[in-house]
């Protein structure tokens, strides 16, 4: 066959070599081919992202992350996959850091960046009306309320919260010599009566009420202030749906009502007393008084008094519980400490003004924080802008997790990092004084990053060096015997934890006595005699 034929059997062939082979065709193709090819670059060819197990299509890694104890695997993820890992969980791209250098530049150094919380429409918009601080990105609200948590518990405030702690650590003495079995409720007791004093300003005997109401509020706010909880913040076109259709909306209104009234009404209580002269003043009297000049309307400062109980009250338990766990399984720290207490101090109980005397004491305290970071993932940071970081993109909206746990954890920060070893932070003038330089904030992350770090941590510091030192000083702390005589064990890398956003040991056995009559006499009078 020749063309001719071939010509005259398919004429549109012909027009069709012509138009492809036509320049302006050709141009034409080369663009839409270069044009795909960025697309699917963009789109589709990986980013450079860090290292990380493999996920499944949309869901990624989401069924991978175990509900209970969730920093342990993220301890094996980062020993898998290096200190800067990635996933994707609930539809959120995730970067977990374990080293404390890359936390520091990122939270701290490009906090411009990294200080915003994820926002979340269930937990910040309708549960809490967006005046949870815990909750709140940058903006005036935000700023407003942190200046009034950093000038209420700055380091020379807090003499004024001195008095209440003792009041409330012969309580705590009290509860643990008559009903050691409950040590674990009387360590929360001893948080709650003393974070109720210094925020409202009145003792927790009495208000069982109120206290069961801020602990079930705050209880049922650590599971919905959990990242991913909620379906609407996975998929936020369910905002849009009707009432009929979205019930959880009525749900998280409901629970914001009920805990706005508890906490205005509490706050209002203060306003009340704050006309009396000789009212003592609490965290929440200095807030009314600051009122026009911080800009905080009513219910940002009810919130405000929320806020503090909440995330005050239980971690600082949590603390305390993991010290009792140290001092059952290293006694050494124990002797030391004690015999410290009894050079110094003789008969007496310690006061924070003995501080300067006790040097091992602050490190005992320090320990504790770092031992067990009670708060191990700290609380998600999120990205606002695109941004890279060791030569990785990091894309705007990408949530933070600083593991606390693994840098605490990690033998290049510090030795033997399982062990309670307070040496570690021994801080001593040559006259044996508590290095005048010490503090509790430095030298460990428990307390977080950057312009998120925890505004209490000057208090804590304070409240548990009150409750470490004079629980040292009035118990033998030690482990409790079975049937037969024997020391019953409670390794901490096998104990169960309790685990929400803040973690603790289950209640383990263990043997709390006073360490003498005369200790056992003094805290016996020294609570018959309160005021
Ligand atoms: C040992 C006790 C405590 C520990 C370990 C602790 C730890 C933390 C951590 C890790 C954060 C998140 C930091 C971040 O996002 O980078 C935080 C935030 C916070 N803490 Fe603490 N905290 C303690 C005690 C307290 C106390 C006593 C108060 C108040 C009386 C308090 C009030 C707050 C508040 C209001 C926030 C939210 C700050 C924000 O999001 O901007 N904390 N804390």
């Amino acid at each position: 066959m020749n063309s001719t034929v071939n010509k005259q059997v398919y004429p549109e062939r012909d027009q069709l070599t012509a138009i492809y082979s036509h320049p302006y065709t050709q141009t034409f193709l080369t663009f839409v081919t270069v044009g795909l090819i960025c697309a699917y670059g963009a789109y589709w060819i990986p980013k450079k992202r860090p290292a990380g197990p493999f996920g499944l299509p949309i869901i990624g890694n989401t069924l991978q992350v175990p509900n209970l104890c969730t920093w342990q695997w993220f301890e094996k993820m980062a020993l898998k996959y290096g200190p800067v890992a990635w996933f994707r969980i609930m539809g959120e791209n995730v970067l977990l850091l374990s080293d404390p250098n890359d936390a520091e530049e990122l939270l701290a150094k490009r906090a411009n960046n990294y200080s915003a919380r994820k926002f979340s429409i269930y937990a910040t918009h309708y549960r809490s009306n967006n005046r949870r601080l815990l909750l709140l990105s940058d903006g005036l609200e935000f700023r407003r309320q942190r200046a009034m948590f950093k000038l209420m518990f700055r380091p020379e405030a807090l003499h004024a919260y001195q008095w209440r702690q003792d009041q409330q650590i012969k309580k705590l003495l009290f509860d643990m010599i008559t009903k050691p079995e409950e040590y674990a409720v009387n360590l929360t007791r001893f948080t709650s009566g003393l974070i109720m004093g210094i925020v409202y300003g009145t003792p927790v005997e009495g208000r069982e009420e109120d206290l069961n109401a801020i602990i079930k509020s705050n209880k049922s706010f650590n599971l919905d202030g959990l990242p991913g909880m909620h379906w609407v913040d996975t998929f936020p076109w369910m905002e849009k749906l009707p009432d009929a259709l979205a019930p959880w909306r009525q749900t998280a209104i409901q629970k914001h009502m009920e805990e706005a009234d508890l906490f205005t009404r509490l706050a209002l209580e203060v306003k009340e007393r704050t006309k009396d002269i000789n009212n003592e003043e609490c965290f929440l009297s200095k807030a009314w008084e600051a009122q026009e000049k911080s800009g905080l309307d009513d219910l940002s400062i009810a919130y405000l008094g929320g806020s503090a109980f909440e995330a005050g009250t239980f971690v600082s338990a949590c603390v305390l519980h993991c010290f009792m766990l140290a001092c059952v399984n290293w006694p050494n720290f124990v002797e030391r400490a004690q015999k410290e207490l009894d050079d110094v101090l003789g008969d007496s109980p310690p006061s924070w003004t003995d501080r300067a005397n006790l040097p091992y004491m602050s490190a005992v305290v320090k320990e504790a924080l770092r031992w067990v970071p009670v708060t191990p993932l700290a609380f998600p940071h999120m990205a606002t802008k695109d941004d890279s970081f060791k030569g990785y993109e990091i894309p705007a909206g990408t949530l933070i997790f600083p593991s606390v746990w693994n840098m605490h954890r990690d033998p290049d920060n510090f030795s033997n990092p399982r062990v309670f070893e307070p040496e570690r932070y021994y801080q001593a003038t040559p006259e044996g004084k508590l290095d005048p330089e010490f503090s509790f904030v430095d030298g460990h992350w428990s307390f977080g990053f950057g312009r998120r770090e925890c505004p209490g941590n000057y208090v804590a510091g304070q409240i548990l060096w009150g409750a470490i030192a004079n629980l040292l000083w009035a118990f033998k702390i030690s482990k409790a015997k079975d049937d037969k005589g024997i020391d019953v064990d409670v390794d901490p890398d096998t104990v169960p934890w309790r685990a929400g956003v803040n973690v603790e040991p289950e209640v383990f056995p263990i043997s709390i006595v006073a360490r003498s009559a005369k200790h056992a006499d003094h805290i016996q009078m020294a609570w018959a005699r309160r005021d």
